[in-house]
C-alpha cells in the first residue's frame, strides 16, 4: 500500500509548469516539496486534487486511480490545505465541521460533531470555536484550516506551505502534529515548504523541484548540500546540531561548493 506518482505533466493552458514527475511514498511518511520560488510546488499539490487536472500520468494511493475517482469519494481519501483561503463567512467549529461533508448526507452526526471537537482542542482552537473565520489572525485561520483538512480524515494530506503565517511555537507545534499522525494513522503528506530547517525536523522524504522537473526524490538522510546548492543556488553546509540536521548557507564569495555532508 502507498501513494504514488508517475510521468506527470502539468500546465497552465500551453505553458507546461511541471514535465514527467514520479515518485513513490510509503503509507505513514511526510514527503516535503522544495524548489525556488515558481518551480511549481502548489502546481504539483494542485495537480494531485485535480484543482489543476494534469495532462498526463497517473496518480494512485493505495491502489486507487485518483485522477479517475467521483470528486465525493476522492474528497474522503484526500484533503488539501490551499496557501491561503478564501473569504470566511463561517463560525469556527461549522469551517472546520466542513471537512467532514464528504461523509454527511443529511445532517452532521454524533461522531462528525465530536471529531471537530476533539480536533479544535487539539489543535488549541476550542477558544476560538464560535468566532467568524474571517476575524482571525493569519496564523489562527492557516490552523483552522488545517483543522478541516484534518476532519476530513484523509489517507493523503496535501499541504501547500502550511506554516508561512505561523509563529515559531505553532510551527513546531503544528508540524509535530501533522507527523505524529502520518505516524499513528498511516496517513501520507505531501507538504510545500519554504524552510529548510523545518523540512530537516519533520520530513521523511524531499521531492525537489527545479525547472519544471524533479531534481531529486530521496529520503532526509541521503540530502547533500550539492543537491540544496543545485537547487537554489546556494551553497550551504549541513550541520548537525542536538541530532537534527541544520542547512547553514555560506558565503558563495569565500567558501568553494566542496562542503560538509550531514554526519
Ligand atoms: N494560473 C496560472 N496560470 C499560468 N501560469 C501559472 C498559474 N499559476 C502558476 N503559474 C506559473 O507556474 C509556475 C509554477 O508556479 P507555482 O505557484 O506552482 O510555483 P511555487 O513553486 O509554488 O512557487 P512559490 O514558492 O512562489 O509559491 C510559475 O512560473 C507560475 O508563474
Amino acid at each position: 500500500m502507498s501513494f504514488s506518482v508517475d510521468g506527470l505533466h502539468v500546465g497552465y493552458g500551453k505553458s507546461m509548469v511541471l514535465r514527467g514527475v514520479g515518485f513513490e511514498l510509503p503509507p505513514g511518511c511526510v514527503c516535503g516539496v522544495l524548489g525556488v520560488n515558481g518551480a511549481g510546488k502548489s502546481t504539483l499539490l494542485k495537480s494531485l486534487i485535480r484543482i489543476l487536472p494534469p495532462l498526463s500520468g497517473e496518480v494512485r494511493l493505495n491502489g486507487l486511480d485518483l485522477l479517475r475517482m467521483p470528486r465525493r469519494q476522492l474528497s474522503r481519501h484526500v484533503a488539501y490545505v490551499p496557501q491561503s483561503s478564501g473569504v470566511q463567512l463561517l463560525s469556527v467549529f461549522d469551517t472546520v465541521l466542513l471537512g467532514r461533508k464528504p461523509y454527511i448526507t443529511w445532517a452532521p452526526s454524533r461522531r462528525d460533531l465530536a471529531l471537530v471537537e476533539s480536533i479544535l482542542t487539539a489543535m488549541h482552537l476550542d477558544h476560538l470555536a464560535l468566532r467568524p473565520a474571517g476575524s482571525l489572525s493569519g496564523g489562527e485561520l492557516q490552523k483552522v484550516t488545517i483543522a478541516r483538512a484534518l476532519a476530513q480524515e484523509p489517507e493523503l494530506l496535501l499541504m501547500d506551505e502550511p506554516t508561512s503565517s505561523l509563529d515559531l511555537k505553532n510551527q513546531m507545534d503544528v508540524m509535530e502534529r501533522i507527523s505524529d499522525i502520518a505516524t499513528r494513522q498511516n496517513l501520507t503528506v505531501v507538504v510545500s515548504m519554504h524552510d529548510l530547517n523545518l523540512a530537516f525536523r519533520h520530513a521523511d522524504y524531499f521531492l525537489l523541484l527545479k525547472n519544471g522537473a524533479m531534481h531529486g526524490f530521496c529520503p532526509r538522510d541521503e540530502v547533500t548540500p550539492e543537491m540544496i546548492r543545485e537547487v537554489y543556488g546556494v551553497p550551504v553546509a549541513l550541520e548537525r546540531i542536538r541530532g537534527h540536521t541544520v542547512a547553514v548557507p555560506l558565503d558563495s564569495r569565500r567558501q568553494g561548493p566542496s562542503l560538509v555532508k550531514a554526519g
